[in-house]
């Protein structure tokens, strides 16, 4: 998969370093965190990455204007303002910066939940309208001996508990994937959210808004806890049903709250965050100039490695190419995605599992970015003519593969079987067997439908792979039908076989004049075009 990012689009707030570390490695920036929808649309045709924070909407179709686009890199954590199917189904790699702004949104949690538990926001408003009789009324809570419940013991949940820890308050949590163990290890009581419920006094979110987590805590919620539970959420607006929030709040069931992050932003509806119990804050958590210095440096870093091949940082939607982008790699990826389209154009149909196997001790590290390459290569020859140009890739191809309910089993073997240091060798199960390799960087055929090639055969540009009656006329027979043709090479695989298999390569495609005549002198061909 190669990269060329020459030109890259910044259409949010980032901190300009990100613009200065992209320059000076050669990629072209356009920085306007001021596009409308409509200029989005039209600028983004011009630019193979995009860099977001959480302002702009990174849809559907913006993403489909993208032609150029290869990569959108989030200077953040939460890439729910991306649509992540949409960039994966079109190949374009998503990534993400999430330590980056880890500490900044854990402070303002903390603030949040010392601010509501001592009513600052109110008494600052009281004093700014001179109001100084109000102290009477904003009578608050110490946060000693009470009992922090958090919902998501992650990066950021874990920080919080940290800080928290040290005024005193008791840490129990709950998170699905993070083990009792280890949240123990950070002082957080592990327990389910049932158990959780009742004993809390504060209540802070740090999930993703995820099926799972929309409207996490609701009405029935509320209604399990104690009487004047406070909850703060600076992870995703929603994570909260806002209108369960407003109905607690209005009858006491909920004391406070404190909101960083809301359903739309801004707020269509400004009711919670004007509350008097509620403070608000307009997404402020990673607004610190250290975390968006660290966001904005690893995004434009990760942007630049990538774009010198050197290493793959920080994707969300690319499993298969991590290990992929070493020169010594890219053969490899070609080879599978060569072997795959073989695979496609002359072994037809498989029973839904195609097998990969990787012989030799260098590709032990191929696997994820192998099968992906072979799926590549194979589906691209069951893309219907003059569908909607998606062009396969490491990215995609897994995701369709999985839409067809097509499975690749991969498996290694450490010593290489042919006299080679490696090959890989593509069975689609009864139809189609073929292995092959890389030399000087090219692809080679080894072997096909169980017949070895002597002289390997070469699998690029334009190619007809053919099977044909053995005789001692067959190469001279292939060679007068393509007589006039720049063929650079014509490879038969090894005699006493039966029929046997040829590969020849053109340097332009070949006439139908000659196509028509090899017809004539073989039993079945494929033209390839790699
Ligand atoms: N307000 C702001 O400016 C900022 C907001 N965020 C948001 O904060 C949230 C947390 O970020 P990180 O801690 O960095 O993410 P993280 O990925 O480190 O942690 C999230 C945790 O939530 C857990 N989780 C998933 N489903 C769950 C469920 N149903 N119940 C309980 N836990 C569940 C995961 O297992 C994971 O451990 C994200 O939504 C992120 O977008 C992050 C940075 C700044
Ligand atoms: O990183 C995140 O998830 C955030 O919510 C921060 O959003 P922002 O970059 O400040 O728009």
């Amino acid at each position: 998969m190669s990269f060329n990012l020459s030109s890259v689009l910044i259409s949010d707030e980032v901190d300009q370093k990100c613009v200065k570390i992209l320059e000076e490695n050669g990629i072209k920036v356009l920085k306007n965190s001021k596009l409308s929808k409509e200029e989005l649309l039209k600028e983004i045709p011009n630019y193979d990455g995009l860099i977001v924070r959480s302002a702009t909407k990174v849809t559907a179709d913006v993403i489909a204007a993208g032609k150029k686009l290869k990569i959108i890199g989030r200077a953040g954590t939460g890439v729910d303002n991306i649509d992540c199917n949409e960039a994966t189904k079109r190949g374009i790699i998503v990534m993400n910066t999430p330590g980056g702004n880890t500490l900044s949104a854990a402070e303002l949690t903390c603030t949040l939940i010392c601010c509501v538990s001592r009513n600052v926001h109110s008494g600052d408003r009281a004093m700014k309208e001179k109001k100084w009789s109000e102290r009477k009324a904003l009578m608050g809570s110490e946060l000693y001996g009470k009992t922090l419940g958090i919902v998501g013991l992650g990066r950021i949940g874990k920080e919080v508990a940290l800080r928290m820890q040290s005024f005193g308050m008791k840490t129990i949590g709950f998170d699905p994937i993070i083990p009792a163990e280890v949240s123990a290890e950070f002082g957080v009581q592990s327990m389910s959210l049932e158990e959780l419920w009742p004993l809390v006094d504060f209540i802070t979110v740090h999930t993703p808004l995820i099926p799972q987590t929309k409207n996490l805590i609701n009405d029935a919620v509320f209604a399990k806890c104690k009487k004047g539970v406070r909850v703060i959420n600076v992870a995703r607006g929603g994570i909260i049903d806002e209108e369960a929030l407003l109905r607690a709040l209005e009858s006491g069931q909920c004391g406070g709250a404190g909101l960083d992050v809301f359903t739309s932003e801004p707020p269509a509806d400004f009711t919670l965050a004007q509350h008097p119990k509620v403070v608000a804050t307009p997404h402020l958590g990673a607004s610190t100039s250290e975390a968006q210095e660290r966001v904005a440096v690893e995004i434009a870093e990760q942007f630049v490695d990538l774009a010198k091949g050197k290493k793959l940082f920080g994707a969300i939607n690319a499993n298969a190419m991590t290990n992929a982008l070493s020169e010594e790699s890219r053969a490899w990826v070609t080879l599978g995605q060569r072997l795959g389209q073989l695979a496609g154009s002359i072994g037809g149909q498989t029973t839904g599992q195609i097998k990969v196997t990787a012989c030799g001790a260098s590709l032990k590290q191929a696997g994820s970015y192998l099968s992906a390459a072979v799926l590549a290569g194979y589906l691209v020859t069951k893309q219907q003519a003059g569908g909607d140009g998606i062009i396969l890739n490491l990215v995609n191809a897994p995701a369709m593969a999985k839409e067809q309910n097509l499975q690749v089993e991969i498996s290694n073997i450490d010593k290489c079987c042919r006299p080679y240091s490696a090959c890989v060798t593509v069975d689609l199960g009864g139809g189609f067997k073929a292995t092959g390799t890389t030399c000087s960087g090219g692809s080679v055929l080894l072997s096909l439908q169980g017949q070895d090639f002597p002289a390997p055969a070469t699998l690029s540009g334009t190619t007809v792979v053919f099977s044909a009656a053995d005789n001692a006329q067959l190469l001279s027979a292939v060679s007068g039908a393509v007589a006039g043709e720049n063929v650079t090479s014509l490879t038969l695989s090894a005699a006493g076989g039966g029929d046997r298999w040829g590969v020849v390569n053109f340097l332009a495609p070949p006439s139908q004049k000659s196509i028509d005549n090899l017809k004539g002198v073989v039993k079945a061909m494929s033209a390839i075009s790699f």
